[in-house]
């Protein structure tokens, strides 16, 4: 659960980012609770006559701004995304992110590819020197215990993720999420070796040398990183 000082910075760098959106934008918009605030300050900029065009990453993200009468079409309706903004689980000390903590990440990694600019956004909690968040794997449900097994072989300490019922968690796509609790994470891009030829393995929670820009919120104010 987050801290009320957390939630408070999540709110500020939601209501930071929307600045950066600019008239006739094509915006890919992300998904997760930091991302609820810039939904919520974006549909106000668009009640005000901002004229652009969303693409959701996730049913969550359609659903709420579709409620606040942001224009919106799919990835595969638009000619180009000028610019992404999205949450991020952590960022390490060489920019790198894990996302996926709310199983979304192979749209929003769909989205962040096809994107000329992705910005991340996130409370001061988000940067570490390194990883020690559970990377998400977005997995075929067919053969998923199987896979969860071999990749225990391989020691990346694996767990196909239940929600609180103990049902596996389904992702928008109607896969499954298999957790692998690596603390630390040493070597993120070697891992992202290890998973891309795995069978089964639809998309990992690793965004590597992927963003341009990152908006950490401190208590003392945003702090912005151009990365590339
Ligand atoms: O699957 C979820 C997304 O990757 C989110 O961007 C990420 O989990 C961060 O979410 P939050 O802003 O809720 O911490």
């Amino acid at each position: 659960m987050d801290s009320e000082a957390i939630k408070q910075q999540k709110a500020q760098v939601g209501q930071e980012a929307v600045q950066y959106i600019e008239d006739g934008m094509v915006v890919g918009i992300g998904s997760g609770s930091t991302m609820w605030y810039m939904v919520e300050a974006l549909g106000k900029r668009v009640h005000e006559g901002l004229n652009i065009v969303g693409v959701p990453t996730s049913k969550a993200t359609r659903k709420h701004a579709n409620e606040l009468g942001i224009p919106l079409k799919t990835v595969d309706e638009v000619d180009r995304i000028d610019l992404t903004i999205d949450g991020a689980d952590q960022i390490d000390e060489h920019y790198q992110g894990i996302k996926g903590g709310g199983a979304s990440h192979l749209m929003e990694k769909i989205v962040a590819t096809n994107s000329t600019k992705n910005m991340w956004i996130v409370d001061e909690s988000k940067m570490v020197t390194a990883f020690n968040y559970p990377v998400p794997v977005e997995v075929i449900p067919y053969g998923s215990t199987q896979l969860e097994r071999r990749l225990d072989r391989l020691d990346l300490q694996p767990k196909l993720r239940k929600n609180a019922a103990g049902e596996f968690v389904t992702t928008d796509s109607n896969n499954y999420i298999i957790d692998l609790y690596l603390d630390p994470l040493d070597d993120p891009k070697e891992l992202a070796h290890i998973l891309d030829p795995l069978v089964g393995v639809v998309e990992h929670g690793l965004f590597l040398d992927m963003v341009n820009t990152i908006i950490v919120q401190h208590a003392t104010g945003p702090e912005v990183i151009n990365v590339r």
